[in-house]
This record gives structure tokens, C-alpha cells and sequence, in this order.
């Protein structure tokens, strides 16, 4: 994007922009403005960007996949599950290389998003809402102190939002984590610390 375009971010431009653990940021924008640029710069998938990004005086690159698997984790507005593998089989994935929870707390947590009746059921055949909740779901399968989330819940109803909020809650404070979340509107899912226009 040019200069102009980005003249009044909060976030672009700046010398510099601080990220708190602990806290939670809502980064708003309308579309085509970098949101999910934003998010892959910080989780190191873009390196398409002047400047640094600094993780506790560590500069993070395209390589430090430590990063991905230890500090942050992210919900992409595209998922990136896998069509062809179940509901238990896409979180059950990325917990066998973390072995953060255990196969009852994966099941309680699908059963949580009303999810229970499509477990063994491929991911190809769910809608888009079901799978977001599988997608953050599988996110929360791993240690983090940083959860990026683009977009997360642009296809589901109030009430699975409102379970998912507060299973996302629970997670957070239990690493006492930040939050950075992107959407296009003002929106109030979670009690905000700040909120960053791009
Ligand atoms: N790999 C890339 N190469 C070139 N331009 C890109 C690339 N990725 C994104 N862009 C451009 O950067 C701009 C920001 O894209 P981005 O996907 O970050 O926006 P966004 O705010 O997340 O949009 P939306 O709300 O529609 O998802 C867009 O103009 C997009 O076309």
C-alpha cells in the first residue's frame, strides 16, 4: 500500500507499536486496508514490510518457527484445515505435537461448541460457521502468549460467539496472553484494552 493510503494508521508509519501480553487489542479497518497483512507480519508467514518486529528483544522472521509453536497462535480468516480429516482429527493434528490438552478436553471442547454430533465428520462437508469453531478450537490446542485472530467469528450467530468468547477468555487468562483481533466494524465481543485503526 502506499503512504498515502496509510497516513492515518495507528499501527503503519509508526516509529513504534507496543503489543502487551495480558491485554487485548482490537484492530479495526475496512477491507483491503492490511489487516491480515498485519497479523501474517507478526506471526512471521510475511516479510513483505519495512521495519522490525521485536518478540521480548528477539527479532521475529519468516524462520523463527519457534514462534509459531511456542508463543503465538493464530485463527487465519482462511482456517487452513484440512477437508479431508475429521472435526477431531484437525485439532487432534496440532495437539499431538503440543500435548497441551488431553483427548477428553478436545471432546469437551467440541461438545462445548455444539459441535458433538460432527466429530468424526470430515471438515469438507461442514459450513463455514462450524468451521471457524473447529479453527479456533485447534488454536487454542497449543502454548501461546499472543492470539491472533482475523475475522474469527464473521459466520457464526450470537450465541455460539458468546460461548466461544468465553471459552477464548478462560484460555487467555489461564497464560495470561494478549489478544490482537481484526474486523471491519466496531464490535464488542471482548472487553477491549485498546482499539488500533489501520
Ligand atoms: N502477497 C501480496 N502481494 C501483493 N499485495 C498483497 C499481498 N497480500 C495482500 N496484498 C494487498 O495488500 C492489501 C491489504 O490486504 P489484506 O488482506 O491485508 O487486507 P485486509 O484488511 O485483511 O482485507 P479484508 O478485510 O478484505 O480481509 C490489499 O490491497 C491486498 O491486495
Amino acid at each position: 500500500m502506499s503512504e498515502s493510503e496509510v497516513s492515518g494508521s495507528d499501527i503503519f508509519l509508526k516509529n513504534s507499536v507496543v503489543f502487551h501480553s495480558g491485554k487485548k487489542y482490537l484492530v479495526k479497518a475496512r477491507s483491503g486496508r492490511g489487516k491480515s497483512s498485519l497479523l501474517n507480519f507478526i506471526y512471521g508467514t510475511n516479510s513483505n514490510y519495512n521495519g522490525k518486529i521485536i518478540f521480548e528483544n528477539e527479532v521475529i522472521g519468516s524462520t523463527n518457527f519457534h514462534f509459531r509453536k511456542n508463543r503465538i497462535s493464530y485463527i487465519f480468516q482462511d482456517l487452513k484445515l484440512f477437508d479431508q480429516l475429521s472435526v477431531f482429527e484437525n485439532i487432534e493434528l496440532k495437539n499431538r505435537i503440543t500435548n497441551e490438552k488431553s483427548a477428553e478436553e478436545i471432546d469437551s471442547l467440541i461438545k462445548a461448541v455444539q459441535l458433538n454430533g460432527k466429530r468424526d465428520q470430515n471438515l469438507g462437508s461442514l459450513s463455514l460457521g462450524q468451521k471457524q469453531r473447529v479453527a479456533i478450537i485447534r488454536a487454542l490446542c497449543q502454548p501461546f502468549d499472543f492470539l491472533l485472530l482475523d475475522e474469527p467469528f464473521s459466520h457464526l450467530d450470537p450465541e455460539n460467539i458468546r460461548i466461544l468468547t468465553e471459552i477464548i477468555n478462560l484460555e487467555i487468562k489461564k497464560r495470561n496472553a494478549g489478544l490482537i483481533l481484526t474486523s471491519l466494524h466496531d464490535e464488542y465481543f471482548f472487553e477491549y484494552d485498546h482499539t488500533l485503526h489501520l
